[in-house]
């Protein structure tokens, strides 16, 4: 095996280690013996592919509870060079850590993650209810600052339970999740390259700049995909930031960029939102099949497209009788 594991590939990831992203990138085949280079933010994870530091990133897009990661939204749809090419979905469970001694009453203030506190908020406002809260940027690192030596910026982290089990640190709480069950997806991401191949169960990602020149254009985006059988996963609209009321969709659809019901749906798109981008399309975590009616298949495609072609070299056979 090379030194970066058997595709060769190496990894960037929201760290540092043992934050969930990791975790995430550790169900990739080959990951673990791979060089994986932990990155502070979103932004610099990405960065790091972009500069052909490393071959792809691991970050985090959404979860069951809070929804979308912006920073992760926001960057994959401003870069022309960026291409998701796989997701991976991981169960999330939290703990109250805190250095030996500490205990719960004596806790002021909170770090952790800003997705990792809204999924607690409803356990934090009940046991602590005055506690400050500090973002952080990253469970993990919340709870590996309080392993160095003080003064420590606060009293607890909200962490995964492994940060606690190998950093020694005191479990005031555990499973302080609102909710179980509670699960993040998460996106390898890469520069252009060929697509993965089409498994039957995929997803492809798109951006689709809201057009503001006619009325009726989110319904019109939303047809392109209705009237081809394409069903929907994620719709999220986010500010462009250019002015008060600029949006952009981001959006996740099933099936993949060689299903012809979604090429053709891609292409409706382009003609409403020229500007709209493909982010990738590759396999499903959860590997369930849409059904797709029978005039939405390739077949149908193929055949409708034939006859079109067909109708102008025709002689008349085939042709409406005439009255
Ligand atoms: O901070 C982490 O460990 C991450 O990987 C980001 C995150 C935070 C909270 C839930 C899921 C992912």
């Amino acid at each position: 095996m090379s030194p970066d594991g058997a595709s060769g590939e190496t990894y960037a990831y929201l760290g540092p280690e043992l934050t969930f992203t990791e975790s995430a990138l550790l169900t990739v085949p080959g990951a673990a013996e791979a060089r994986r280079v932990p990155a502070t933010s979103v932004n610099a994870a990405l960065q790091l592919v972009l500069d052909g530091e490393v071959g792809a990133a691991m970050v985090p897009i959404e979860n069951s509870v809070e929804g979308g990661v912006t920073a992760t939204l926001d960057a994959i749809a401003v870069s022309e060079e960026l291409r998701i090419i796989r997701e991976v979905v991981v169960p999330v469970r939290f703990n109250l850590l805190a250095r030996p001694g500490t205990r719960l009453e004596d806790v002021r203030v909170v770090a952790t993650h800003s997705h990792a506190i809204a999924q607690c908020r409803g356990w934090v406002d009940e046991h602590l209810p005055d506690v400050e809260y500090l973002p952080s940027s990253s469970t993990a690192a919340a709870g590996v600052a309080l392993t160095g030596p003080g003064p420590w910026p606060w009293d607890a982290a909200i962490c995964a339970p492994v940060v606690g089990e190998r950093y020694g640190l005191t479990v005031l709480a555990a499973d302080i999740g609102d909710r179980s069950g509670a699960v993040t997806r998460f996106v390898l991401v890469s520069r252009p390259r060929p697509l993965p191949p089409r498994t039957g169960s995929d997803k492809t990602t798109i951006v689709v700049p809201l057009p503001d020149d006619h009325p009726g254009a989110l319904m019109e985006i939303l047809e392109q995909f209705a009237t081809r059988g394409v069903n929907l996963s994620r719709i999220e609209s986010r500010p462009t930031g250019a002015y008060l009321g600029d949006y952009f969709f981001s959006i996740d659809a099933e099936g993949h960029l060689e299903d012809a019901r979604v090429a053709d749906a891609l292409a409706g798109l382009h003609r409403i939102s020229p500007a709209t981008r493909f982010l990738g399309s590759y396999p499903r975590a959860d590997e369930s099949v849409p059904s797709v009616a029978r005039h939405h298949r390739d077949q149908a495609f193929e055949e409708a497209f034939r006859w079109v072609r067909s109708l102008a070299r025709r002689t008349g056979d085939g042709d409406p009788p005439r009255r």
